[in-house]
């Protein structure tokens, strides 16, 4: 069977932490994001990087930036979700939303029960603008592949993120079934 086409994809991984951004420790997040897509995903990547602090007004300009001027389809955030102060991952985020897509917070809190009893204090939410899928991740570097892959009695989110970046006009993702078993109706399949 021939494999199908798979696009050239550039996906922005947002690592946000204001420990690991001023060097107090060692960054995983970037790197975690890095590994769990180049496994997961059979189409060539260019990453677009960005490790920052917990401000909600830079948070917010580096998601602008990595959709409108780097023409990333898909962006990843770690960190910055939790109750305390200076998370505020979620409202950057939603302040620069065309549309909310609460299937996939609400989703990412039910894998995670399944890993910690803590995870409903992650207030993760994904948003479309233009023609990108942003979506954060709590900012436990084991959170990343626990929330995209998920638990044997729950989806990984990741599973939905191929089919709303094709109905969102972005390029054809193609996953390795061994990591995460993509859906899509029959009709959308190439
Ligand atoms: N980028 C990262 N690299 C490595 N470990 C991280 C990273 N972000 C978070 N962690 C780990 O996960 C824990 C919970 O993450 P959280 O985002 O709540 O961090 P935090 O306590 O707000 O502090 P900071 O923003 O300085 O990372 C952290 O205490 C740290 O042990
Ligand atoms: N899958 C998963 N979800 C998780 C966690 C985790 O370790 N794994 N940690 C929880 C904890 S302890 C917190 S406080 C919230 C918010 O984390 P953040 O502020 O690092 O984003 O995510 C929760 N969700």
């Amino acid at each position: 069977m021939t494999e199908p086409a798979a696009d050239a994809v550039r996906i922005g991984i947002v690592s946000i932490s204001d420990r690991a951004s001023s060097g107090v420790y060692e960054d995983k997040g970037l790197p975690a994001l890095q590994a769990w897509l180049t496994s997961a995903l059979r189409n060539p990547i260019e990453f677009v990087p960005r490790l920052i602090p917990d401000e909600q007004a830079g948070i917010s300009a580096t998601l602008v930036e990595l959709v409108d001027i780097e023409g990333c389809h898909l962006v990843l955030t770690t960190g910055g979700t939790g109750p305390a102060p200076r998370d505020v991952t979620p409202e950057a985020t939603l302040a620069v939303a065309d549309r909310e897509m609460p299937g996939f917070g609400e989703q990412m809190r039910q894998i995670s029960l399944h890993f910690v009893p803590t995870a409903i204090l992650s207030r993760q939410v994904a948003v479309i603008r233009k023609q990108a899928l942003i979506i954060n991740l709590p900012g436990q570097p084991k959170a990343i592949a626990e929330t995209l892959a998920g638990h044997a009695n729950a989806s990984g989110i990741f599973a939905a993120v191929p089919y709303c970046i094709d109905l969102i006009g972005g390029p054809y993702l193609v996953t390795r079934d061994e990591v995460c078993k993509a859906f899509r109706p029959k009709s959308a399949q190439r």
